[in-house]
């Protein structure tokens, strides 16, 4: 047995019938979790089963009367477990999901006792529903789409997989093992039950689950109009708009409304002058948010990047180096700004149609959270002004809308530096291209 504390690994372990919507919390959970830097896996047993056994299982191997199944299916959970196991000893993982039915007792007690002895929590996630329309609806748009109905007939595979889901039923027991960790979410969270939760991680993923809904909705991003201090080329600081960023405020309503209808919506700023300017004229409600302020750049607040190469040398080249976790003096890296933005994400995660208008940094973050961009992808994500960008939830990932408008403003994306064997070699001496943003403008 491991001698780690116990409170540093969690397997969170997915109990309910097929089409229950298990691997959409599985893979949700992941993303928030993976976003804030806690290191996550999903370990999905029905992939295992494909590898093992082949993909096209007809219903009668999923009867529990039937023993060759039987001892099949719990194969497949056992080579599943064994690579969780591993994952959590030689790549230091600390949530490990572990993506199946696990719907008998039988089956929950043989993995609690196998985590038990590796000094691994469990946290059985039950999804019960019993809305014949959504179990009907996530057949439809997921499952018959999975390699194990490739190239069926439609009616023929969702006719399979109603009898798949009464093979289940026949052995399913809820959870009511009164000694056990466990969040039962009822019809996608309308009833909750919580029994036995410990520990902030564990607290945090349940309250996590607890807010999700799937109702239909969209999210949309804009940065602020240009502000005086992009056109000079300065980041940071607490600006105007420009000339040109009024005109993009002028001409976000409008556009808003082509694109949402007379649909409810809510706006929300950071406490900048930059964003509550570009959002003034939205006939909608607002809030502005001072976690949504913009990354700081401590001591560089106020410079040009230029200005931080000459003055701050090192830490010019420390943040063209590792960008999310390098932190300014005085001021933040991503990485803090992703742990700062935890509540808003909560609070997207619970709300319906909603606006932000952002900064640079801070949208980055809050896109790569709906997108799952690794962190080091993070900070070169392009993010443009006078661009809207709308985002649906959809069951898995997020359909991606962009909207431009057409006003002329300045680049302040600046590209990752190319490594330095791409230096350019001119008359001998060394050149790379210039990574002012003032002499990149988009029109
Ligand atoms: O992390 P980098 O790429 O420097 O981008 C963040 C920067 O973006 C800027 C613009 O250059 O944001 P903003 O649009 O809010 O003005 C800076 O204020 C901020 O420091």
């Amino acid at each position: 047995m491991s001698s780690r504390s116990s409170n540093s690994r969690i397997a969170c372990v997915m109990v309910g019938l097929p089409a229950r919507g298990k691997t959409y919390i599985a893979q949700k959970v992941c993303r928030y979790l993976q976003w804030l830097c806690v290191s996550t896996k999903v370990f999905n047993v029905g992939n295992y089963r494909r590898k093992l056994h082949g993909a096209h299982q007809m219903h009668s191997f999923f009867d529990p009367s039937n023993e060759a199944g039987e001892i099949a299916r719990k194969e497949a959970a056992a080579e599943a477990l064994k690579d969780m196991l591993r994952w959590f000893e030689d790549e230091n993982g600390t949530v490990a999901i572990f993506d199946a039915t696990n719907s008998t007792r039988d089956r929950r007690s043989f993995l609690l006792n196998h985590c038990k002895k590796h000094d691994i929590q469990v946290i059985f996630i039950e999804s019960v529903c019993q809305d014949e329309d959504l179990i009907l609806q996530n057949i439809m748009e997921v499952k018959l789409s999975s390699p194990d109905y490739k190239d069926m007939d439609p009616e023929r595979a969702a006719e399979d997989f109603r009898a798949r889901i009464s093979h289940y039923k026949e052995a399913y027991e809820t959870i009511t093992e009164s000694d056990y960790t466990y969040i039962k979410l009822v019809n996608v969270g309308s009833q909750v039950v919580i029994n036995m939760i410990q520990g902030y991680l564990q607290s945090r993923i349940v309250y996590y689950l607890m807010n999700l809904h799937i109702l239909p909705r969209s999210i949309f991003f804009s940065r602020h109009g240009e502000s005086i201090f992009n056109l000079m080329g300065k980041i940071g600081g607490d600006s105007d708009l420009s000339p040109r960023g009024r005109k993009y405020a002028n001409a976000l309503p409008k556009l808003i409304h082509e694109h949402l209808g007379d649909q409810p919506l809510t706006v929300w700023t950071s406490t900048m002058k930059r964003t509550i300017q570009t959002a003034e004229q939205l006939p909608y409600p607002k809030l502005q948010w001072k976690a949504l302020d913009e990354l700081d750049a401590g001591v560089c607040d106020g410079m040009t990047y230029e200005e931080i190469e000459e003055k701050y040398p090192e830490d010019y080249a420390n943040r063209d180096d590792d960008k999310f976790n390098y932190r300014y003096r005085g001021g933040e890296s991503y990485r803090d700004v992703v742990l700062r933005l935890e509540p808003v994400i909560m609070e997207l995660e619970r709300q319906q149609n909603i606006l932000i208008i952002g900064h640079q940094a801070i949208l980055r973050c809050i896109y790569a959270y709906f997108h799952n961009n690794p962190h080091d992808e993070l900070p070169y994500i392009k993010i443009p002004l006078y661009t809207i960008i709308k985002l649906t939830p959809k069951a898995y990932g997020c359909a991606e809308i962009k909207y431009k408008v057409d006003i002329d403003a300045v680049d302040t994306h600046r590209p990752k530096p190319q490594p330095k064997s791409a230096k350019q070699v001119v008359n001998g001496r060394s050149s790379i291209t210039s990574s002012n943003p003032l002499t990149n403008v988009a029109s």
